[in-house]
């Protein structure tokens, strides 16, 4: 049985779909993540997931259970990042771990994940004083706290430095070791890259791909990126009949072509064979980054 399931799902907002027909599932320890523009529905998704939206149709299941009907026991099981507005502004950050730890029959010590999110400092501080980052991390904490089986985070490291970013995504990482499974909603595409096993590009309120991150990578249209300034002129015509070719570009005396690692090969033989020396020889793996505007061309042009 899958861990999350969900099958042909549909929200409105007042006529507006913002959901239209979204599927997928997660499986037992996977790091899954919800990648998509702004507006494309992915809070609305993992909002139904938690049990707080009701969709109009389509059937979602945690653990085998339905999040609206059995929310109390899926409460148990699933933890879920808060929104600012959640947590008394009076509330020190010890109240709330102990407050949030007692709600789950078998919850995590939370001492170590003070100290791993770097709260341990700040325990008496009431929540209203806390530093944008410092809420952030304690809603991560706030998260984990009841070592649920299935924890579910909007935007994990939003408003984070770069130190305090790898730090959760190694605190994730670790979660994730421990057999929890991790439904991730981001816009950081080096986030997504590094953490999830499987990602759903989410466009329009639908699944426009779903797969690894190489898997979406090498979808993308030039996959590979070679360029340089050759010594000599090279014929269009030679580099247009490269395997593989997605697109040429020539400028200032340089040449960049993108394609596929059968391209990148077939430049270099073909340089060799007409003895032409290429000056500042870079090849560039496609990112992630690619793979998602080539997904999503529409919305986020
Ligand atoms: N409570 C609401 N009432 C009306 N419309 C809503 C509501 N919540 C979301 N929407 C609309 O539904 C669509 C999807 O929103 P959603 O928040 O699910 O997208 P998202 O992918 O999470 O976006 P972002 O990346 O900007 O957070 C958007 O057009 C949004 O304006």
């Amino acid at each position: 049985m899958s861990v999350i399931e969900v099958s042909e799902l549909r929200k409105s907002y007042g006529g507006r779909r913002a959901v239209d027909g979204v599927s997928f599932t997660v499986e037992e320890g996977e790091i899954f993540g919800v990648l998509g523009p702004n507006g494309a529905g992915k809070t609305t998704t993992v909002e139904c997931v938690e049990g707080l939206r009701v969709p109009d149709s389509g059937r979602v299941r945690v653990t085998g259970l339905d999040p609206v009907a059995d929310h109390a026991r899926v409460a148990q099981v699933l933890g879920a990042q808060l929104q600012q507005t959640e947590l008394q502004p009076k509330l020190t950050v010890r109240e709330a771990l102990e407050m949030y730890a007692s709600f789950y029959p078998r919850p995590a010590d939370w001492r170590p994940l003070a100290e791993r999110l770097g709260l341990a400092a700040r325990l008496t501080t009431r929540f209203a004083r806390l530093s944008g980052g410092q809420k952030q991390r304690l809603f991560i904490a706030l998260a984990l706290v009841g070592a649920p089986r299935v924890v579910v985070l909007d935007e994990l490291t939003t408003g984070l430095d770069p130190r305090a970013r790898r730090d959760t995504w190694e605190l994730i990482e670790d979660v994730r070791a421990g057999g929890v499974t991790v439904l991730l909603v981001t816009h950081f595409m080096e986030e997504a890259q590094r953490l999830c096993d499987r990602i759903a590009v989410v466009d329009q309120g639908r699944v426009a791909a779903l797969d690894t991150p190489a898997g979406l990578i090498r979808r993308s249209a030039g996959a590979t990126v070679i360029s340089f300034t050759p010594s000599a002129p090279l014929d269009d015509d030679d580099l247009t009949g490269l395997p593989g070719l997605a697109s040429i570009e020539r400028k200032d005396g340089r040449i960049t072509l993108s394609g596929t690692d059968d391209t990148v090969n077939s430049v270099i033989t073909l340089l060799a064979r007409h003895r032409v020396t290429a000056h500042q020889l870079r090849v560039v793996d496609a990112t992630l980054d690619d793979a998602f505007l080539d997904l999503t061309k529409e919305t986020t042009a």
